[in-house]
């Protein structure tokens, strides 16, 4: 009888709108549209601060002082060049290896090289998280360029974090409205509370596992193209398509075929998402100087015929993607960029985690064959 039977316990798949701990890192409020690093609106940083100075807000939770910046520049200035052991694992991978299998196998390189590797205290998991954000633009830049049968571009110290990673990538000193745009991008990219990625890296830390390892596993869950991937798919979206013109035939066989339009939705946001605007703009920027009205007409057109015909909004790895592209970066280094900046919101996160740590291990609910007996076997002669 059904009144006998143990009630089944409610299943919250993919963990949606499971709040699973506390942060004090970042508030993303669906119902404002808004995103808050340490309190301050993530739209009034962009813009004001650097992106050096939101990392040290995510990590620190205040704003670097004139003496507490010119530390960190300093550390992050020493610490950019490409290891040499990096170098030469990179140069060993086959360039049919996606970039973020790239800087996933040198961020594991890179941790277990690091000086410090065998001390998990707070100031030294601090201190390898600010190596890693320092080495990676180099890994992102090298990588770049050896595909396309480049050398290695040395750093630059006299050069901003986002100044000098264009500049290991291009090598030519990037303009100031490109560094400017670049530079917003990488700070609405930091940090974004429980996303899956963070939350890897956290299940991951929950075990007292290491830094190195849970930025690896978060790298991992970056990849895919419901999460960070996205901003690449962006782009192979814009490529289908074409022009503005062929929006709306691409839409309705896109639609018929039940394909997901990458770059649009949230689980968390679901009228829009807080960073867009901001990266518009940067967008905006990026267009007007590089002269190419085409990308905004093509994106205008498929983001007003998706909105109106799905109600469904874009998300940041819609404007990042073109914006990426403007630059000058080839597709497939969209999410690993992505990685350089949200290396920041994971060890910040894993940090956090580390502190007031619960071992993170949910339930299932087994719903495979009853329980039966094991067949009986004729003995063997
Ligand atoms: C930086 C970031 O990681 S932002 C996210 C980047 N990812 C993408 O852009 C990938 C495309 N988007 C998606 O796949 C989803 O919107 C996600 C994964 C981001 C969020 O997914 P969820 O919260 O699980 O929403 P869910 O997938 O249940 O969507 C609800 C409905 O909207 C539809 N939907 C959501 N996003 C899209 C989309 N981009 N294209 C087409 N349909 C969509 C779903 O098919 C679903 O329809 P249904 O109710 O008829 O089945
Ligand atoms: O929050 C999420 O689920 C995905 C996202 O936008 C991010 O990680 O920046």
């Amino acid at each position: 009888m059904a009144e006998q039977q143990a009630a089944q316990p409610e299943i919250y798949k993919g963990l949606a709108g499971v709040p699973v701990d506390y942060t004090a890192i970042s508030k993303v409020d669906p119902a404002s549209n808004s995103l808050l690093y340490r309190g301050y609106p993530v739209q009034d940083l962009a813009g004001a601060v650097t992106f050096e100075e939101v990392a040290y807000l995510l990590w620190h939770g205040e704003l670097p002082d004139d003496e507490q910046l010119a530390e960190f520049e300093q550390f992050e200035r020493a610490h950019r060049a490409l290891d040499h052991v990096v170098k030469k694992v990179i140069d060993e991978l086959p360039l049919t290896a996606h970039p973020m299998d790239v800087i996933r196998t040198a961020a594991s390189v890179i941790a277990a090289r690091d000086p410090e590797v065998a001390d998990d205290s707070a100031d030294a998991e601090l201190r390898k998280a600010k190596r890693l954000f320092a080495a990676f633009p180099a890994v992102v830049a090298y990588d770049q360029r050896r595909r396309r049968g480049l050398e290695l571009v040395e750093p630059r110290d006299d050069l901003g974090y986002s100044a000098n990673f264009l500049f290991m990538t291009f090598d030519e000193a990037p303009e100031l409205e490109v560094v400017d745009a670049f530079d917003v991008s990488m700070i609405l990219y930091a940090e974004h509370s429980f996303n899956a990625s963070t939350f890897t890296a956290r299940v991951i830390t929950s075990t007292l596992s290491d830094l190195g390892s849970a930025v690896v596993g978060a790298i991992g869950a970056l990849k895919g193209p419901l999460h960070g991937g996205a901003n690449e798919a962006v782009m192979h979206t814009f490529a289908e398509i074409g022009t503005a013109e062929a929006v709306g035939p691409w839409l309705d066989a896109a639609l018929a075929e039940k394909r997901k339009i990458m770059g649009f939705g949230h689980r968390v946001y679901k009228h829009g998402d807080s960073r867009v605007p901001t990266m518009k703009l940067a967008l905006d920027q990026l267009v007007a100087h590089y002269d190419r009205p085409d990308v905004l007409d093509l994106y205008d057109a498929l983001a007003n015929e998706f909105i109106a015909r799905k109600g469904i909004y874009p998300n940041l790895d819609y404007p990042s993607g073109p914006a990426y592209n403007l630059i000058g970066f080839d597709t497939d280094q969209f999410t690993p960029i992505f990685v350089a900046s949200r290396v920041v919101g994971w060890t910040a996160h894993i940090m956090e985690q580390r502190a007031s740590n619960a071992l993170i291990r949910p339930l299932s609910v087994y719903d495979g064959v009853e329980r039966r007996e094991v067949p009986a076997r004729e003995p063997v002669e």
